[in-house]
């Protein structure tokens, strides 16, 4: 490993710590999930230390319902952590300095949504981020600069690439060991077929990969928004926005090439869902078969039985799985068939297995799996199968190239 970590940080210091507390949110109640009791070992230690600990986090993207304040994120950080955690409705105004300048050796405080602030999004070279006044004003308060959000690494925002230009930077634990165990994984290889299992909400950052995939990857499962963009591309009337959704349209903008490509050069490697599950009008859940759809009138939430059950068999023919992204709307009992299926599929095999998807690890403690059935369950998403690929993550870089 080529950056410093904190092993190397002396304790006792001012430190600015990035984690990535994205969460699902449910009807403005923000989820409790594997983020929260990973980073608050890092968050932990270094109070534990002596350290003044400010935390910088997002939460979203503007403009989607997810995007809230952090206000929730700091009482579930400070149940993991086992010590307070302050919140201060301010990234890095006025209000933000006094009350990180009010902090005491071995307290902890959390900055408002960081992706609230101009600075913090358009994507650009550490360089560039370092010199914004998000970076610039915050990095004036610190002794030291901390990256814990490996499953946000592959974003070139302010409070990921910026700070290590300007202050002495170091990986926090979660980044440490989930950079350790990606980066292993990815220089693994197989004999046997290799499968991976897409779905998800975010399917452009997966889909912008999938050729990259190729090396490593025999079968893609097809499941959730990307699933149902797949479907669109062979032909089929679905894949798109109805009842004021978001997920699909403009998805489909940026990936309908790709998409196309993907199945005229690939195909045969694609295997897609035969059919789909939706809420009746009594509540149920109900399937059609992909072929019966004349016209997609409501969301598709999960992948049908049929389609369960031909995924069931090419997990059990693998001797790797990798899984990015739910491939229903598991936190509904009814739309989890089509995740928790292939999540036992894989428990119950031996085959090597990696897990991840910001949210897709929730599955496994909600439907009673156990973690030790599966090689290794991430916290990241996107990161995670970029590291796959073995595309450099641009918060890392910037980590190594500013080590000393
Ligand atoms: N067909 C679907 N309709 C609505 N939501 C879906 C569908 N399929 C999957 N999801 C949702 O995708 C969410 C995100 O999954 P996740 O594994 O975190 O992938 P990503 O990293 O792409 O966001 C899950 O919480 C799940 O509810
Ligand atoms: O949740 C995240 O990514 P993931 O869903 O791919 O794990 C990260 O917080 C990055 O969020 P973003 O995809 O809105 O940049």
């Amino acid at each position: 490993m080529s950056f410093n970590t904190l092993d190397d940080l002396e304790p006792g210091q001012r430190v600015l710590v990035r984690l990535d507390l994205n969460s699902p949110v449910e009807d403005g109640t923000v989820q409790d999930n594997r983020r929260f009791e990973r980073h608050a070992e890092t968050v932990r230690e270094l109070a534990e230390r002596g350290d003044r600990v400010v935390c910088m986090a997002h939460q979203g993207r503007p403009g989607d319902d997810d995007f809230v304040s952090l206000r929730q994120h700091a009482d579930i950080l400070a149940e993991h952590v086992g010590r307070d955690v302050r919140f201060v409705p301010d990234t890095y105004g006025p209000e933000a300095i006094e009350a990180i300048d009010d902090l005491d050796a071995g307290e902890v405080l959390l900055l408002e949504n960081v992706r609230m602030c101009e600075d913090e999004l358009p994507e650009a070279d550490p360089e560039e981020k370092s010199k914004c006044e998000l970076v610039r004003t915050l990095a004036a308060e610190f002794d030291a600069y901390v990256n814990d959000a490996y499953s946000a690494a592959h974003r070139k925002h302010a409070s990921l690439v910026g700070f290590p230009l300007v202050l002495p930077s170091y990986a926090g634990r979660v980044m440490e060991s989930e950079y350790g165990a990606n980066t292993a994984i990815a220089s693994r290889t197989f004999d046997g077929q290799v499968t991976m299992v897409v779905g998800g909400t975010k399917a452009t950052d997966v889909i912008g990969v999938m050729n990259a995939l190729d090396e490593k990857v025999d079968r893609f499962l097809l499941g959730g928004i990307a699933g149902e963009l797949f479907l669109r591309a062979a032909g089929y009337p679905v894949g798109e926005d109805v009842e004021g959704m978001d997920l699909f349209d403009d998805q489909w903008e940026q990936n309908a090439d790709t998409i196309r490509a993907l199945l005229e050069e690939r195909g045969d490697q694609i295997t897609l869902a035969t059919d789909l599950a939706y809420e009746d009008a009594e509540g149920e859940r109900a399937e059609v078969l992909v072929e019966d759809v004349e016209e997609k009138t409501q969301g598709f939430l999960d992948v049908g039985t049929d389609t369960v059950a031909a995924y069931d068999d090419v997990v059990r023919d693998s001797e790797a799985v990798f899984v990015k992204g739910a491939l229903g709307l598991f936190e509904d009992e009814r739309f989890s068939v089509g995740t928790v299926g292939v999540l036992e599929a894989i428990a119950e095999t031996d085959c090597f297995s990696v897990v991840g998807g910001g949210d897709t690890s929730r599955a496994i403690e909600m439907y009673g799996l156990s973690e030790d059935d599966f090689s290794h369950v991430s916290i990241a998403g996107g990161a995670y199968i970029r590291a796959l690929t073995g595309e450099p993550l641009p918060a890392v870089e910037v980590l190594e190239a500013e080590a000393n």
